[in-house]
């Protein structure tokens, strides 16, 4: 090979083609005097290496001498001129690595995964890959649980997963030994490539410890316990009034309403903000980037999730869409932290700001990075607030549709200890058990986040005389939790009594000890969840009759199903609501 060729990229058109081939070096090889040998590297046709000195005059360099040093993530690869640079050559070396990769990883596991709890049998390398259930993934693995017991494990190429299938391991593993259960998982589409990773709920327990407890303490200091939500009250009064009237003047769409609401009360507590009456910017944008969210974190939707090393193909690449999608979830991610937190902070300037999680704490004299902090905490509150409390409202109206005397007796209790003449408030709570019960039901019922979310532990742990390796992924099945025949009687039935004791048998145990999940990661708005849906539910128990539709003389039945997503929402089906009395209209019409 005579002469210097040009290096690729910086004069593609005069590369020799199907003649030498240059790739530039991500990083300058570096001699042992520490003077850099090269900054590229030829392949000839047989796809040998070639190095050429920077001194012109000096020998070619043999490869075997500074190969070692670089690695294949070193190169840049800069042109697509030549057969070897196209896109399935690329993709046959990135495959070959990746299956040698994954074959070492498998290996090392192999002897490791013979202690730990058992479950379904995989395949070498590629493990359970192809048993993980994308749908209603709660439901397959309560049966796996009848097949292979109460803690199962399985392996997704190298990724070990273990699945609870009892509450009481659970709650061993997860509370009793949180210490080294509490981390996340990197979710490598969402957190990583989005940047959902500095939200609370994906915040790394092992490597972002000290912010994931300022985000918990922040949080802590304004929901914390239910007398710290008591001043909230007003808000929450104000926004369920004024859902009951959107339910009232429009019938057909309360899930929206829910929706509108739900936001409303938390963007108030987190930023101080009044949402508009439609079309509210911050509750579009809001609701926009949780729904990407959701997706995100939706189970084996993103090969990247899987396959982490693929976080390193470029935007450009073929197939590589999900790092555009990715960049586009960027987007929304920033202008959900950014937009309401620059609000408060203009509203600070103006002299304007109502209290707020935001206001109060940017009151305290904070540095940059604090301030960061509380940006993305008061973030998180909304991510974690809105759909959750929205979808136990919704499967409230499901079930009062489905079943019309829990509903009447419900009503009979607001009557005997409200009255007519106004709303049910929070000072009522107590004297009401049978909504209560409702509420408790709702919960277990239809879990919200049926599968929580993923923890990941810290150490090898032994629990139930099973190897437990660092790095796995605990999935908690809640769903199966609160659908344990052991534990409720009857579970596909929608029963409030069993919390309710009578004589002689004890109420089944209350869904919240699970529902909210676990451990240091436990639902941090546990108090303001319970404020708004008891009072949603009370509200529209005391004002209206929510039944089946009738079409021409035909009684519909809704749809009873629940979406897949890691948050589980009822599929939209279709009610009749009314005002239950001229009375109730009124005083759902009373000026706010
Ligand atoms: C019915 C309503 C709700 C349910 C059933 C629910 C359930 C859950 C569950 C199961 C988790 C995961 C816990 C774990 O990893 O073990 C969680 C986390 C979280 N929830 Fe809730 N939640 C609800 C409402 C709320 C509300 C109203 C807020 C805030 C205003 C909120 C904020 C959060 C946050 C920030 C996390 C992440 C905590 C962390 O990772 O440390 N949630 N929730």
């Amino acid at each position: 090979m005579a002469g210097n060729p040009p290096i690729l990229g910086s004069e593609p058109g005069v590369v020799p083609r199907d003649k030498v081939y240059t790739l530039l070096l991500r990083m300058p090889l570096i001699d042992s005097n520490g003077d850099e040998i090269t900054r590229s590297l030829q392949l000839n046709q047989e796809c040998n290496p070639i190095l050429t000195s920077l001194d012109p005059l000096s020998p070619p360099i043999d490869p075997l001498d500074v190969l070692v040093m670089t690695s294949f993530s070193d190169f840049l690869f800069l042109s697509d001129a030549s057969p070897l640079l196209r896109p399935s050559f690329l993709f046959f070396i990135f495959s070959g690595i990746l299956v040698g990769y994954l074959f070492v990883g498998w290996f090392r596991s192999r002897k490791k995964h013979s202690l730990c709890p058992p479950g379904p049998s995989g395949v070498p390398i590629l493990g359970n890959i192809f048993h993980m259930p994308t749908e209603a993934s709660w439901i397959t693995f309560s049966r796996w649980g009848e097949i292979w017991g109460d803690i199962i494990s399985v392996r997704v190429l190298q990724q070990p997963i273990i699945i609870l299938n009892s509450a009481s391991i659970a709650t061993e593993m997860l509370n009793k030994k949180s210490a080294i259960y509490s981390d996340r998982p990197t979710m490598m589409m969402g957190g990583e490539l989005a940047g959902w990773k500095n939200m609370l709920a994906l915040t790394r327990y092992n490597t972002h410890g000290d912010r994931f407890r300022k985000y918990r303490r922040y949080i802590h200091r304004v929901l914390g316990t239910p007398a710290s939500i008591e001043k909230y009250y007003h808000v929450e009064e104000e926004e369920t009034l004024r859902f009951l009237r959107r339910v009232v003047r429009d019938p057909d769409d309360v899930q929206q309403h829910i929706r509108k609401s739900i936001g409303a009360v938390v963007l108030k507590i987190s930023h101080g903000y009044n949402v508009q009456d439609s079309n509210d910017p911050f509750v579009d944008i809001a609701d926009r980037a949780n729904a990407q969210l959701s997706c995100s974190l939706a189970p084996g939707a993103y090969l990247v999730d899987l396959f982490p090393i693929l976080r390193h193909v470029p935007e450009w690449f073929p197939f590589a869409n999900f790092k555009r999608t990715a960049a586009s979830w960027a987007n929304t991610l920033n202008d959900v932290i950014d937009l309401p937190f620059d609000f408060v902070k203009r509203e600070m300037f103006a002299g304007t700001a109502v209290h707020s999680f935001t206001s109060d704490l940017l009151q305290e004299d904070l540095d940059f990075n604090e301030e960061n902090i509380v940006k993305w905490a008061a973030a998180s509150l909304y991510s974690g607030g809105a759909d959750t409390s929205v979808s136990t409202i919704h499967s409230f109206f499901l079930a009062m549709v489905l079943y019309p005397e829990v509903q009447k007796k419900a009503q009979a209790e607001i009557d005997r200890v409200v009255g007519n003449d106004r709303l049910p408030t929070y000072s009522d709570r107590e004297n009401l058990p049978y909504v209560e019960a409702i509420i408790s039901e709702v919960l277990r019922w239809k879990p919200v986040a049926p599968l929580g979310l993923p923890h990941r532990v810290m150490k090898d742990d032994v629990h139930a005389g099973y190897h437990i390796p660092k790095d796995s992924i605990i999935i908690a099945n809640i769903w199966q939790f609160l659908h344990d025949p052991r534990s409720y009687h009857d579970p596909e039935e929608f029963n409030p009594e069993r919390f309710l004791p009578t004589g002689t048998r004890a109420p089944e145990p209350d869904p919240r000890t699970v529902c909210f999940g676990f451990g240091r990661r436990t639902c941090p708005g546990i108090h303001l969840a319970e404020a708004s849906v008891y009072l949603f539910c009370a509200r529209a128990l005391a004002t209206l009759n929510i039944s089946k539709i009738v079409e021409n003389g035909v009684v519909v039945e809704p749809v009873c199903e629940s979406t897949s997503g890691f948050l589980s929402h009822p599929k939209p089906f279709r009610c009749n609501i009314t005002p239950r009395s001229p009375k109730a209209l009124g005083l759902v019409e009373v000026a706010l």
